[in-house]
């Protein structure tokens, strides 16, 4: 490494091994970022870990306290040609040194397409010198937390004594939520229902336990205690109607302010919760077009600012946040130093 002039060991004193350590460490940090890709994610990241980091995460972002996060309103970008956008994801924890960014690309497929519905890829950067640390796979961490913040919602508002899950859906964030509910809740009966009969059997094969296929929603949802709905539909599927009262409802899908899962019943019944206040006024075509009015975030109720009502109708409407991604991409980043034993 040049100083501008030369130097030898017995030259140095405390002050130019300073510079040279924090130059080494420049040239560290100018160096390439290291690429974490999904099978390594699936390896690193384990929901037992995470979901207490998302729990903390989430009463962080609703304290507003920017040394502890920062995360704007994603910014999306219509890709009208494929009927999707790309969502720009940044955050900043000052306090915990993370600085991130998730790309995510989500679109409205046409039925029987085999495309992607979702890709998405996380960037880890120093917040000091603006390098790029990590480039990780997004897929595994948007599934896995975004059914955990589903779990940690069902925690928080489900009833104790709730036996009957029922997943509207049964793609990629079923499956993360199929994964995490069972891993944290033991339900008697867990139901599924999806498009096409076909999909939903396809589910029950990719999964560890038995899974009842209902041939419609009213038939999956009536009498279910926790209700999942994790579909690509634009108008509503779930409705007020089919829904036992005191049940707790997660709603993933729908992050669009014209695209619905669940109709005005259901909103203007429920007790309505939500990640953020700004995404979902942003984003959330169930809270905007239903003029439902949202009662608390998630963070509030961790926090012991606002109430968790167990025994209401409770929504849970998730538009996904970056906070969720930083701190699952930092857990990731941590997790793969240790294995490489790098500090
Ligand atoms: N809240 C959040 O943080 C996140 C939300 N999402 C959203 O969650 C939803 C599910 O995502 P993935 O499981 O990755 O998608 P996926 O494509 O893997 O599965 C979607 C499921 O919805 C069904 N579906 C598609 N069109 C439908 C329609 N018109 N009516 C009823 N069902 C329909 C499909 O058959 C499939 O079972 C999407 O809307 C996605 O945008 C995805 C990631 C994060
Ligand atoms: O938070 C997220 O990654 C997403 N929310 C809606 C689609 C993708």
């Amino acid at each position: 490494m040049h100083l501008g002039h030369s130097v030898s060991d017995s030259n140095f004193g405390p002050i130019i091994k300073l510079q040279l350590h924090t130059r080494t460490a420049e040239v560290i940090m100018a160096g390439p970022p290291v690429i974490i890709w999904r099978n390594e994610v699936e390896q690193l990241l384990q929901y037992r870990e995470l979901t207490p980091r998302l729990e903390e995460a989430l009463g962080k972002f609703s304290r507003r306290d920017s040394a502890e996060v920062i995360q704007p309103v994603r910014t999306t970008v219509p890709l009208q040609k494929h009927s999707g956008f790309l969502g720009v994801m940044p955050t900043y924890m000052e306090n915990d040194g993370v600085l991130c960014t998730k790309f995510v690309c989500f679109y409205k497929r046409e039925e029987g397409s085999t495309l992607p519905a979702t890709k998405a890829t996380v960037m880890l950067l120093d917040p000091e010198y603006g390098n790029v640390k990590a480039v990780m796979d997004g897929e595994v961490i948007t599934g896995m937390r975004t059914a955990a913040v589903s779990a940690i919602s069902a925690k928080l508002l489900m009833r104790p004594e709730a036996e009957v899950l029922t997943i509207l859906g049964s793609g990629l964030q079923a499956l993360s939520h199929y994964n995490v509910f069972t891993e944290m809740f033991s339900f008697k009966e867990i139901r599924v229902w999806s498009r096409t009969r076909q999909s939903a059997e396809g589910f029950c094969r990719s999964v560890s336990g038995p899974v009842t296929v209902c041939a419609s929603v009213e038939e999956a949802v009536r009498g279910a205690d926790a209700i999942v709905t994790v579909t690509r539909c634009t108008e509503p599927v779930l409705f007020g109607q089919w829904v036992k009262p005191g049940a707790h409802v997660a709603a993933v899908g729908a992050c669009r302010p014209n695209w619905r899962e669940l109709d005005d019943v259901l909103m203007k019944e429920a007790v309505v919760y939500t990640d953020s206040r700004e995404g979902a006024m942003a984003e959330s075509g169930d809270i905007i077009l239903s003029g439902a009015e949202v009662f608390a975030e998630l963070g509030d109720v961790i926090n012991g600012v606002k109430p968790a009502h167990r025994d209401k109708t409770t929504v849970f409407k998730s538009l996904g946040m970056g906070v969720e991604d930083a701190v699952s991409a930092q857990l990731v980043f941590d997790q793969w130093k240790a294995k490489a034993s790098l500090p």
